[in-house]
């Protein structure tokens, strides 16, 4: 098949690139590189020998969007393209809405127009809010606490109201947990922007140098070690995970949730334990206050990918860490080396 991924120069965008290619899918990519860089597809193409069509186009621009469908017969969507930073959208708002939300609808517009109803969107488990009971079963009610993530629950409700009205449609939302980790070779990996806001990349620029020390955002929760619990998952598993969703849809119509999780809570001391046994030396960190808007503990109920998709993660947290610091010491600038 002819697969579009949006944001497919992305972290997890460019790892599911190679995943569809070694599948043997063509793929065609659109980003406007807001937030990564050509250079991604560059290395997936090296590791895959075959490369990506790559559109520089903004998904606010219907037109251009267009001009991709009209080009290349697509046979279906994976939808990466989107700002994801929690922090940042409380901040901005407007432009969390305005990319995330008019960027989707022109996209299934376009789509619709071209007759192209498959779909794979990038949920996130920030949709299971701050009021449901751990582990997250993908049943229950959402209601996410932070623009981010109402973009994510919106998207949700505009795809789940469109499977409804449609019955043309396939349509695959996959809550994702905590990515981590790089593809093994360590030639494309996480390149975040600035300070990074995540756990693992954060440790990571530690270990590389690029920053004194982790803060760790809690140490008083009830957890056993007493800092927050969250379901990491590697980012090859994650990247997978989407080619079997894909699939499963291909021949079926519907809106379709899946968890994409371990199903298992590790601390935040528990990864950084991790991630000093793949570098080899202490970390330094020190224990901070809590930060606003954490949850104490969550992580999937992962029981209907497998069931649905014969997926689950195959990774632990060591493999992710040690896949995370090849890329990063090899990279220690990213991609901007
Ligand atoms: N990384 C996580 O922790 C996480 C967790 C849950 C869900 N997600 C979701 O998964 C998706 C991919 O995340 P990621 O970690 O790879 O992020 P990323 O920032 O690396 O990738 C997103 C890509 O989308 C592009 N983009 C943004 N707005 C665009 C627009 N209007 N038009 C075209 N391209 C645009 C960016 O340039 C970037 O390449 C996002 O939708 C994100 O919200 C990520
Ligand atoms: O410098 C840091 C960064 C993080 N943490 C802690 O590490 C844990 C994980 O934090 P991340 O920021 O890596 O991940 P979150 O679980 O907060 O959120 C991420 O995963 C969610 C889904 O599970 C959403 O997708 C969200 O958008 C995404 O940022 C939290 O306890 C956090 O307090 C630190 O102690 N120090």
């Amino acid at each position: 098949m002819k697969i579009l991924v949006t944001g497919g120069t992305g972290y997890i965008g460019s790892h599911t690139v190679l995943s569809l290619q070694e599948a043997g899918h063509d793929v065609v990519v659109i980003d406007n590189l807001v937030n990564s860089s050509e250079e991604s597809l560059r290395r997936v193409a090296e590791l895959s020998g075959r490369a990506a069509e790559f559109h520089h186009v903004d998904l606010v621009d219907e037109a251009a969007v267009e001009r991709v469908f009209a080009a290349s017969p697509i046979d279906a969507v994976i939808h990466f393209a989107g700002l994801k930073a929690v922090g940042e959208s409380v901040r901005e708002p407007l432009r969390y809405y305005h990319n995330n939300l008019v960027g989707t609808l022109n996209l299934i517009r376009v789509m619709d127009r071209h007759d192209v109803r498959s779909i794979v969107f990038s949920s996130s488990a920030t949709v299971y809010g701050e009021h449901n009971p751990i582990p997250y079963v993908e049943k229950m009610e959402i209601g996410a606490n932070n623009p981010y993530g109402r973009t994510k629950e919106q998207i949700e409700d505009i795809l789940s109201d469109l499977g409804a009205a449609d019955t043309r449609w396939h349509i695959a939302l996959l809550r994702y947990f905590n990515p981590v980790g790089a593809h093994p070779s360590g030639r494309i990996g996480e390149d975040p922007q600035g300070i990074p806001n995540n756990l693992v990349p954060f440790i990571a620029q530690v270990a590389v140098g690029r920053r004194e020390k982790l803060m760790v955002f809690g140490g008083d929760y009830d957890t056993p070690d007493g800092t927050c619990l969250r379901d990491y998952i590697h980012v090859v598993d994650l990247a997978e995970g989407h080619v079997a969703a894909l699939n499963y849809v291909a021949d079926r119509t519907g809106v379709f949730r899946w968890n994409l999780g371990s199903g298992k809570g590790s601390s935040v001391l528990e990864v950084l334990r991790s991630f000093e046994k793949a570098v080899g030396q202490p970390i330094p960190y020190e224990i901070t206050g809590r930060r606003a808007g954490d949850l104490p503990a969550f992580w999937a109920d992962a029981t209907s990918a497998l069931a649905d998709l014969s997926w689950s993660t195959t990774k632990t947290v060591d493999q992710m860490c040690e896949d995370h610091w090849r890329w990063q010491k090899n990279n220690p600038q990213g991609y901007g080396n």
